[in-house]
């Protein structure tokens, strides 16, 4: 992965009749990494992914993708793919007019039969639009934002109402383009996903950038924790241990190993058996319930 910036969001605003939707944003997308924009419901995720995609002009603040305003669509276009939430295609068009036709209109050069292929939809190539489920429209909007393999593609919610064969053909598809260098945008609300795949993670709130960093930088923000209960008329474990009002004990600690080591050696001196014992770092869900409860 390079340090060159193939989006730059600078100190962006967007606003809907005077409220401020995105307050303040500024973040960078690198060359070559998959970052995901997630954040609470109405923290101008898509706002934001409107400005870059160059549907919606900025109250204030610039966005630059691979260096040019994303109005100039000439420069921008055929380099950046989209998947939107909702799409707007023509009902009455089939799936192959479809991709055959906004593959075209995205100055890339593909084969319309492989794409509707790559996402599972040979054998509805023929169907209208306006007959599709839910999720194979989901399909067809990855099909048109992945067909020519685009050097930047923004996948904004791809794998909500996708069954689970849908979202397995949809990351081998994005693997297979960030093998070939291309950079992704993500949001999601399955979080697992970002903590799985993405290299850095943008957390949203209330219009600008509460946290960026790695998963594991994320993570280390906030304590990991051993959760653990212990026999009746056992004596009570050392602090860090504190009880967590449910009958059992609780350590937060951003030392797991050591703090989990001196738990277990103070049971084998006392003679107690610790029983439902949890240990883990923290889990990105933990992030964002921190975030969320701001
Ligand atoms: N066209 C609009 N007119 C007025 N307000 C809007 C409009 N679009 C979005 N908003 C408001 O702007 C805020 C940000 O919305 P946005 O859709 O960008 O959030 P989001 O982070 O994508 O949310 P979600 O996770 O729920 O999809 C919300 O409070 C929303 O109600």
């Amino acid at each position: 992965m390079s340090t060159e910036a193939v989006i730059e969001v600078d100190r962006l605003h967007v606003a809907y009749e005077g409220f401020h939707a995105v307050r303040g944003l500024s973040f960078q997308v690198r060359r070559g990494e998959l970052y995901a924009l997630l954040g609470t419901n109405g923290a101008g995720k898509t706002s934001a992914l409107e400005v870059i995609e160059g549907h919606r002009a900025p109250a204030s603040g610039t966005v630059r993708i691979f260096g040019r305003a994303p109005r100039d669509r000439r420069a921008v276009r055929p380099r950046m793919g989209i998947m939107l939430q909702e799409s707007g295609f023509a009902p009455d068009m089939t799936v192959k007019e479809t991709v055959q036709l906004i593959g075209s209109l995205s100055g890339r050069v593909d084969i319309a039969h492989r794409v509707v292929d790559v996402v599972g939809l040979t054998r509805k190539a023929g169907t209208r639009v306006s007959q599709l489920s839910g999720g194979e429209k989901r399909r067809l909007d990855f099909a048109t934002a992945a067909y020519g393999s685009p050097e930047l593609l923004i996948l904004d919610e791809p794998t909500t109402g996708l069954d689970v064969s849908a979202r397995d053909d949809l990351w081998e598809t994005v693997d297979r383009l960030r093998e070939d260098g291309s950079t992704i945008v993500l949001t999601t609300h399955y979080l697992e996903e970002a903590e799985e795949r993405a290299d850095r993670i943008g957390l949203m709130h209330q219009g600008s950038l509460h946290r960026e960093g790695t998963v594991a930088e994320l993570r280390r923000a906030l304590p990991a924790e051993i959760r653990f209960r212990l026999p009746a008329a056992s004596p009570a474990p050392p602090a860090p241990a504190r009880a967590d009002g449910e009958g059992g004990f609780l350590i937060e600690t951003f030392d797991l190993p050591d703090d989990l080591y001196a738990l277990l050696r103070w049971a084998r001196d006392a003679g107690v058996e610790p029983r439902d014992l949890e240990a883990g770092p923290t889990r990105l869900d933990d992030v964002f319930r921190s975030l969320a409860g701001h």
